[in-house]
């Protein structure tokens, strides 16, 4: 288990960690989301005692990271594959690391087989790929065997065969009952691999909720309705209950329907459509509304909230049951 209490980091004047408070158990993958530069490397890496907070503390099972004797047999890590040493080979590269966290030089040969790496054992680490270099990554993590592991952005410039083999890692490590902390910027990369979710936005938490709530409140379906009278068929949709949504294009947005049932109202009134169809809100639609204010820096250059100032977060025990439900802007 990892514990974070009021966790903050300061550089200068930029705050990339801020008071965050969060649990991330054992038994599944806690996805680590936040848009760039939202302080998630930042608190991994004050996770592993690589950063010192300016304020608030990490524990990892109960104990500070510098408390523990042997670190690498409670919590194995890849945060940057290329911190690895170019001009040796992946074995000897593990070895060194092995021989410092007293494991047994049997363990390398294992953890290089586990990550598919065996044939290329003995080749100089600078001209491995951009995925065997994950992969050595990910072999050094394992190297202690330990019951905590993060992963920072592991899925970052790899083939779709190097992002399913780690996905399915990832699930048989949590299978096991070990901790996995995963960061991702990607939200429809989270909704695949992550059971429980933590999110944040300039350093601050968004939302700390199981991945199934997070769909069950975002995964809105609704119905999108065209029509040449489109003043006569809002009238309609409003004297019948329905909250119709106008959106663009001239379409208009019912929740809490059917297309049979809006199809039939129409056809009552004969009212002439041009679009009648069912959608589903995209979960990337929710998270980026969700980090719409705590996005530093959007594609035309300007920063959001006017200046960069937040609103306020939301309560420790998380956004409550509303924090989803204005996303599509009704
Ligand atoms: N050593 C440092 N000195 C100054 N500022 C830093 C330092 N490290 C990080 N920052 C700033 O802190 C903020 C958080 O950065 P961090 O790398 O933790 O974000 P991130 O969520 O991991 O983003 P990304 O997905 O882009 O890696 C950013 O604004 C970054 O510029």
């Amino acid at each position: 288990m990892i514990e974070l209490e009021g966790l903050t980091k300061r550089f200068g004047t930029k705050t990339a960690v801020d008071r965050l408070s969060f649990q991330v158990r054992p038994g599944m993958i806690t996805g680590f989301l936040g848009p760039n530069g939202a302080g998630k490397s930042t608190t991994m890496r004050m996770v592993l005692d690589l950063d010192n907070p300016t304020s608030g503390t990490v524990r990892i099972d109960g104990r500070h990271y510098r408390e523990l004797e042997e670190p690498l047999k409670y919590i194995g890590a890849l945060l940057d594959a290329k911190a690895m040493h170019g001009g040796r080979s992946a074995y000897n590269n593990l070895l060194c690391l092995a021989q410092a966290n007293r494991i047994p030089p049997s363990r390398v040969a294992e953890v290089l087989d586990l990550v598919g790496l065996t044939a290329v054992a003995r080749k100089k680490v600078k001209g491995f790929s951009l995925g065997m270099g994950q992969r050595l990554g990910i072999a050094s993590a394992l190297l202690g065997d330990p019951e905590i592991l993060m992963f920072d952005e592991p899925v970052n410039g790899l083939d779709p065969e190097g992002i399913h083999w780690i996905r399915n890692l990832m699930k048989a490590l949590a299978a096991e009952g070990r901790t996995i902390f995963v960061s991702s910027h990607l939200m429809s990369e989270m909704a695949l691999t992550a059971d429980h979710l933590i999110v944040i936005g300039q350093g601050r938490l968004l939302a700390d909720t199981s991945m199934a709530e997070f769909i069950r409140q975002n995964s809105r379906s609704y119905v999108r309705l065209r029509s040449p009278q489109h003043e006569r068929l809002v009238e309609v949709l409003r004297e019948n209950g329905f909250h119709p949504v106008t959106a663009g294009g001239g379409t208009l947005e019912v929740d809490g329907t059917t297309t049979e049932e809006l199809g039939e109202l129409a056809a009552r009134h004969r009212l002439v459509l041009h679009e009648l169809s069912a959608q589903q809100a995209s979960l990337e639609e929710a998270f980026m509304q969700m980090t719409a204010a705590a996005v530093e820096y959007h594609a035309h250059g300007t920063i959001a909230h006017g200046g960069g100032e937040m609103p306020p977060p939301p309560p420790a025990d998380g956004p409550g049951p509303h924090w989803g439900e204005s996303y599509k802007g009704a």
